[in-house]
């Protein structure tokens, strides 16, 4: 029997899109921006499975001068248990020293508990009278708004106030805050409000796999990149992942070939058109959306090491719509010269 090697590379993607910045993204920010002074700290929530890719450095030039605190959102699917990759968290920690940083799963009443906790003891520094106002930002479908939700119920005992869903872009324009803590008369302490933002997405991606792993964990619509391609990538990290290829035994050998695992897939879960043609879009899709739901295995798709938040600042990510739009143009006439020369 011959063993099986998994890929060690992705092959390059060149025509793949790099730009996801929609106009609600950019007016999302700039009003942001002008509500900056009535917001005494900003939550930012960055995705657990790409602690280093889905950070966007617009959050920290646009929304620059106020106090923040850094979550790591959706632990349970990077993590298989709690505490069970302490080493990466004190990593992540490392990065961010001396600034707390925190993780959360949004169905986990300790992780919000501690997110409250912190986030009251920012509060008691306000001097406002109308109570302390924060604002929670991050990119496209990384959980604000769930993260919103487990905090009031968690503060207040009151049901959700933001919708949330599988897909980027439920949220579009800046809500009024929500309240996530009483005021308490006795102690003097006035009420804590949350304000809800619409995802932002970076202005360019500066690699091809880098917006593969935005799109694999959703901050990017299920429609701009083949679910096939997705799917590879999926299988990529899969197979150098702890669980191997175990998790998809039930439809394939051990495989690179991802058209061999989505047939198999296909003819397993009755997923096949005409003529019993294996529809292998519609596997993909189910494949990823498993993967996303914790059903597929739980890991990052980042590699955290104690230098990587550092390296990552001096990488040339696009800060602009104007800088994203001359790297796409360079980008498509360097394509053309390839393929005409
Ligand atoms: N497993 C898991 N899923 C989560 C967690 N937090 C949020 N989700 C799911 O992720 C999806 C996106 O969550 P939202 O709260 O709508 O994300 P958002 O950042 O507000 O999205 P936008 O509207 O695009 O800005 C939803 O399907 C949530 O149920 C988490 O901690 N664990």
């Amino acid at each position: 029997m011959t063993t099986f090697i998994p890929r060690t590379t992705f092959p390059s993607q060149l025509s793949l899109p790099r730009s996801y910045f929609l106009g609600h993204h950019a007016a999302g920010l700039s009003k942001m921006k002008t509500m900056l002074s009535s917001i005494d700290l900003i939550v930012e929530c960055r995705d657990y499975r790409v602690p280093l890719t889905s950070r966007n450095p617009l959050f920290e030039s646009v929304l620059a001068g106020r106090e923040r605190l850094v979550v790591y959102t959706k632990r349970d699917l990077g993590s298989k248990f709690r505490g069970a990759d302490r080493t990466r968290e004190d990593i992540i920690e490392r990065w961010h020293k001396p600034h707390p940083v925190l993780f959360s799963h949004d169905k986990s009443t300790r992780d919000t508990k501690a997110i409250l906790t912190t986030i009251k003891s920012y509060a008691t520094r306000s001097t406002s009278l109308l109570g302390s106002r924060i604002m929670v930002v991050g990119m496209p479908n990384v959980g604000k708004s769930s993260l919103l939700n487990a905090l009031r119920y968690s503060g207040t005992k009151r049901q959700k106030a933001a919708s949330t869903g599988a897909q980027p872009g439920v949220t579009r324009k800046i809500a009024s805050g929500v309240k996530i803590v009483d005021r308490d008369a006795e102690k003097g302490a006035e009420g804590v409000y949350l304000v809800d933002t619409p995802g932002v997405f970076v202005p360019f991606v500066p690699d091809a796999e880098a917006m593969l792993k935005l799109a694999l964990v959703g901050c990017v619509k299920d429609t701009i990149i083949a679910p096939v391609t997705l799917a590879d990538y999926l299988l990529f990290h899969l197979n150098k992942s702890r669980h191997r290829w175990e998790l998809y035994s039930d439809y394939s050998p051990p495989t690179n070939d991802i058209a061999e695992m989505l047939e198999g897939m296909c003819r397993k879960t009755g997923r096949l058109g005409k003529g019993g043609v294996p529809d292998l879009d519609a596997a993909a899709l189910w494949f990823i959306q498993k993967w996303r739901n914790g059903g597929m295995g739980t890991f990052v798709l980042d590699e955290v090491t104690e230098d990587g938040l550092q390296n990552k600042r001096y990488e040339n990510i696009g800060t602009s719509l104007t800088q994203a739009k001359a790297r796409q143009k360079s980008e498509r006439v360097a394509k053309t010269k390839i393929r005409t020369s």
